[in-house]
């Protein structure tokens, strides 16, 4: 159930000397702050293994905002670091949670804060457990304001321990009070996915395989894996962005329209997209996935290492740094229609991007005179660009037989000229709504990782011999190409990127 919006709340980050809250937490809270979504009546507390005090907390995290203004009003960096504590942190020692407790329930009178807390687990996962266990044995959870958890990922590694990991924060926590953030979620163009679909008659009655050829989601990188070689060595690409990011998109496109836009509905109807999903058992992984592995190459007259050169990676790393894959979601709106994804590291630009590619005319009046038609397609710019295109045909000027391509184009950004809020921004501000509707559920989470486990398990078992298959700087391995080339199709290339 959806709450009202403003309910004051201690904000306890775990690992807030970190890497994420400095560049996504601090900064999101602070254009809250600017937009008074924050309160007066807030604080949040800062909790690490390293001894600082809360001046020298305060100022990291003006350093992290220092460069984000407030839109339309002074800014207010020095207000806004006021209301954050510090506290350095043991998640093995009893006393370190005592602390914790006398601190909050300090700050909850000073602030005027009904006990409400919302625990933001941006640490390794391996600590998510005892810290719920904790949190409940030392009595940081009692009381009539609400506890909420934030839960980074990766939500597992695979099916078996994301189910530990489950079983161990469901002894503290109900489902209800579980936020399993998924950024992509968050974003302006992945929730409007369902507006374009369900707010529009144009759309609506043409989404199924009666009219819909083929679906392509690419979501690129142009950076290699940086300072994150030692997890991503144990992630790769399946892991790190199909389980996750793609699987979610692909559940947005292919849901049936909810009863109501309710958080429950919503996410049931994800979930029959996951269960829809036709398994890839072992022996057929090479037919429906692709995986690549960037090697040197080169960008805008700059030599790329490849990714075995990079910091903590194996010399002889069998990691996938890319994933093509075909989908097919085995029910009666979708038999027939593959959902082809792409993701991958080192390509030429940054970008995620939706196509939705319609089926050929039944007949062609225009074929003879100006070659095969245009096909329609529909394309939502999730990123860097945010907006939609639509690909029609329509009559050459001039020439009563022929048709010529053109696009409808929407620009996100210009519809009220500011840019969409960054995703952290938008899914701490759910939280703090208490609207779950953009976090994963449990059974997403399994069902995804179902799926994807015997595509891990293969590729770890058979080490792929053309590794590394792809050039930094390049659109991923041929064999990506091959996958659509076996079905008579191709990736279409944004024009946008
Ligand atoms: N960075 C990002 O953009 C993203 C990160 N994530 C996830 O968020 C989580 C945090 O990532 P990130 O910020 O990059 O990681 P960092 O390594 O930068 O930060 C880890 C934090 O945990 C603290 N910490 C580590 N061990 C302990 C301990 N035993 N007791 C108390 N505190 C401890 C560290 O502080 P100290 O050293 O002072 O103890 C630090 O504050 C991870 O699960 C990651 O996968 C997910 C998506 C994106
Ligand atoms: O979750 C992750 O996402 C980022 C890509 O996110 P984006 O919002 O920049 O598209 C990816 O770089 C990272 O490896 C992965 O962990």
């Amino acid at each position: 159930m959806n709450q009202p919006s403003k309910q004051a709340s201690v904000i306890v980050i775990f690992g807030a000397t970190g890497d994420l809250a400095k560049r996504k937490l601090f900064p999101s809270l602070y254009n809250l702050y600017c937009k008074g979504v924050l309160a007066e009546d807030f604080a949040v507390v800062g909790v690490a293994r390293r001894q600082l005090s809360n001046e020298e907390f305060r100022s990291n995290v003006h350093d992290a905002v220092i460069h984000t203004a407030c839109m339309d009003k002074d800014d207010k960096h020095e207000e806004f670091s006021s209301h954050f504590f510090y506290q350095p942190f043991d998640v093995t020692k009893k006393e370190s949670y005592q602390d914790l407790k006398g601190l909050t329930e300090s700050l909850d009178e000073q602030f005027d804060i009904p006990h409400n807390r919302i625990f933001y687990m941006a640490m390794a996962p391996e600590f998510f457990g005892t810290i719920a266990l904790n949190l409940d044995s030392e009595g940081l959870l009692e009381g009539d304001g609400f506890n909420r958890l934030v839960i980074e990922k990766p939500f597992g590694h695979d099916f078996q321990s994301a189910q530990k990991l489950n079983d161990e924060i469901r002894q503290v926590f109900s489902e209800e009070e579980i936020y399993r953030i998924d950024h992509y979620l968050g974003k302006e163009m992945v929730q409007n996915i369902e507006a374009i679909r369900f707010a529009n008659s144009l759309f609506e009655p043409l989404w199924n395989n009666r009219y819909i050829s083929n679906i392509q989601i690419t979501s690129s990188e142009t950076v290699g894996v940086e300072t994150r070689g030692g997890y991503y060595e144990k992630s790769g690409a399946l892991r790190d962005m199909v389980q996750n990011h793609m699987l979610q998109m692909v559940s947005l496109l292919a849901m049936e329209p909810p009863g109501s836009l309710t958080t429950e509905e919503i996410r049931s109807e994800k979930v029959k997209v996951l269960r829809a999903l036709r398994a890839v058992n072992k022996d057929e992984v090479n037919d429906y996935f692709v995986r690549g592995q960037y090697k040197q190459g080169e960008a805008n007259g700059e030599t790329l290492p490849g990714y075995r050169e990079e910091n903590n990676v194996d010399e002889e790393s069998n990691t996938e740094t890319f994933v093509a894959a075909k989908l097919m979601i085995d029910n009666f709106r979708w038999a027939g229609v593959p959902f082809y994804i792409r993701t991958g590291k080192r390509m030429p630009t940054k970008s995620t991007n939706i196509l939705i590619e319609f089926k050929d005319m039944p007949m062609n009046l225009y074929k003879n005179e100006s070659g095969k038609l245009g096909p329609n397609i529909l394309e939502v710019h999730i990123q860097p660009e945010e907006g939609i295109t639509l690909h029609l045909n329509v009559k050459d000027t001039g020439d009563m037989r022929k048709t010529t391509p053109i696009e409808l184009n929407f620009n996100n950004k210009q519809k009220n000229n500011m840019n969409s809020p960054e995703a952290y921004e938008r899914l701490l501000h759910d939280v703090m709504k208490g609207d779950a509707t953009n976090f994963a559920r449990w059974d997403e989470v399994a069902l995804s990782w179902q799926f994807i486990d015997p595509i891990s398990v293969a590729w770890a078992n058979e080490k792929e011999q053309d590794f590394p298959n792809y050039s930094a700087g390049s659109m991923g391995p041929d064999a990506a190409d091959k996958l659509l080339e076996k079905d008579n199709l191709h990736w279409w290339s944004s024009p946008k990127e």
